[in-house]
């Protein structure tokens, strides 16, 4: 039986703009109050899935969320119609209405937790939303989430779906981001590596003191007890505190596994010889590559300005595996030098793609970040929403409807438009179509 690992990227939702809401995330802090191009992020998230899905992956797509939030302005209490509510906010809470638009759905590793049906108990594919409650324009989101995921992943005989984590700070989780999966073939039985970057219950241990950890150890271990995993699958990691107060915010901006790939940079555990050490024991016999970067070759500020680890590892039809990088590792000289050395080595990465995510970069969010990985079983595969999987066709649909409905510039003054609610919700409404998803949002139901 064929096992595939699919990605499934976020669509950038037409409210794309640059609102400095992520503090401890460099991009989007120094980026605040630029100009942004929410066409041009689509189209160029719609142009990765389309590259993947002609290499022969399987691509899916994730629908955007409803924004701007209006539920949420109105239950803070702005009032009155969708003009009034929007004006009120832009006068007396400028930063909650911009929070209330923010796009952030796309990056979708921060949408939910899976874990494939080959290390679960139960042998379904899990789901948990992310809480995502340590940045508020984030934690607007899990609900919607759930109902997308639901809506692509609907066959209860394959899918358990969750419902995301108590929404506290000590449960602080930020799904996928801080998730790697090992594993030989998709389909064997894997080792799930959890990176938390502090402790939510016990204060004593080893926390950042510049930025925040957003994932702790408690969320993580909650989410693999949900998703039936036990000792022997699991393994959790502690993000090296260090790293977090230089801006990285996720695990995925300075590690990525893929199958027998571990690439990961020297400063991104705590304890990294016994993380290691831990995942020999547990992942058996069969060869491992560990790929560490160190500091003399790629410094952590030059990881974190151009994502090396938020790159995609992916295993192509043919067996080889490729790294798919933000244009920005083509334009950083140690980064660059450094990839085009790693292919010169004995691991099975073998080539190298860049990719123009710059719009969705200036938010922090690199190509990993856009996708969510769902490992599949040919019947899973054959159970999902089959509206929401890359084609030739699937993409001109969609790549046509960004076209019709989406602004190529939004400045913080626009958020007061109401004509952008409009045109958002128009859009949104013809995408359930597309995607065949149902009524997942508000303004539907
Ligand atoms: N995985 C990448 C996530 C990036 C995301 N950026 C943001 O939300 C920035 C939004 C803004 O500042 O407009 C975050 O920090 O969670």
């Amino acid at each position: 039986m064929k096992h595939i690992e699919a990605n499934f990227d976020g669509l950038v939702g037409p409210t794309h703009n640059y609102a400095g809401l992520s503090f401890g995330n460099v991009a989007s802090q120094s980026n605040a109050a630029a100009i942004s191009n929410p066409k041009s992020a689509a189209l160029q998230g719609l142009a990765k899935m389309k590259a993947l899905h002609d290499m022969g992956m399987t691509q899916g797509v994730l629908a955007p969320q409803q924004r701007p939030d209006l539920n949420m302005l109105r239950r803070i209490g702005f009032s009155g119609s969708d003009a009034q509510v929007l004006d009120k906010a832009y006068r007396d809470a400028p930063a909650i209405l911009r929070a209330a638009y923010s796009a952030s759905s796309m990056w979708t590793a921060n949408a939910a937790t899976v874990s494939p049906s080959a290390d679960s108990a139960d042998n379904k594919v899990h789901f948990t939303p992310a809480n995502l409650v340590n940045k508020f324009h984030r934690s607007i989101e899990p609900e919607v989430t759930g109902r997308i995921l639901r809506a692509t992943f609907a066959d209860t005989s394959h899918f358990a779906h969750h419902q995301h984590l108590p929404e506290h700070d000590q449960f602080g989780d930020e799904g996928a981001a801080n998730h790697t999966r090992l594993c030989r073939q998709y389909g064997d039985e894997g080792l799930q590596l959890f990176v938390y970057g502090r402790y939510g219950f016990d204060l004593s241990k080893p926390a950042p003191q510049r930025y925040p950890a957003r994932q702790t150890r408690e969320a993580s271990e909650a989410v693999a007890r949900l998703h039936q995993l036990g000792e022997h699958n699991t393994v959790y990691i502690q993000q090296n505190p260090d790293v977090i107060d230089q801006g990285v915010f996720h695990n995925d901006v300075i590690a990525v596994g893929n199958q027998n790939v571990l690439f990961y940079h020297q400063q991104a555990f705590l304890n990294t010889e016994s993380a290691l050490a831990e995942i020999r024991a547990k992942f058996g016999d069969s060869p491992l590559h560990f790929i560490e970067v160190g500091t003399d070759q790629v410094s952590v500020q030059d990881a974190v300005k151009s994502y090396l680890f938020n790159t995609q590892i992916l295993t192509l039809p043919s067996g080889e595996m490729a790294i798919i990088a933000p244009t920005e590792c083509r334009e950083n000289p140690a980064v660059y030098a450094y990839l085009n050395q790693l292919l010169e080595q004995n691991t099975p990465i073998r080539h190298v793609h860049y990719f123009d995510v710059k719009q969705s970069m200036q938010n922090g969010g690199g190509p990993a970040c856009l996708r969510l990985r769902v490992a599949l079983s040919e019947q899973e595969k054959a159970a999902v929403n089959p509206h929401s999987l890359m084609s030739d066709s699937k993409y001109a649909e969609l790549t046509a409807w960004v076209e019709k409905h989406y602004r190529d510039r939004l400045t913080a003054e626009d958020l007061r438009d109401p004509q952008l609610v409009v045109e958002s919700h128009q859009a949104l409404d013809q995408l359930t179509q597309i995607l065949n998803l149902g009524s997942v949002y508000p303004f539907q139901r």
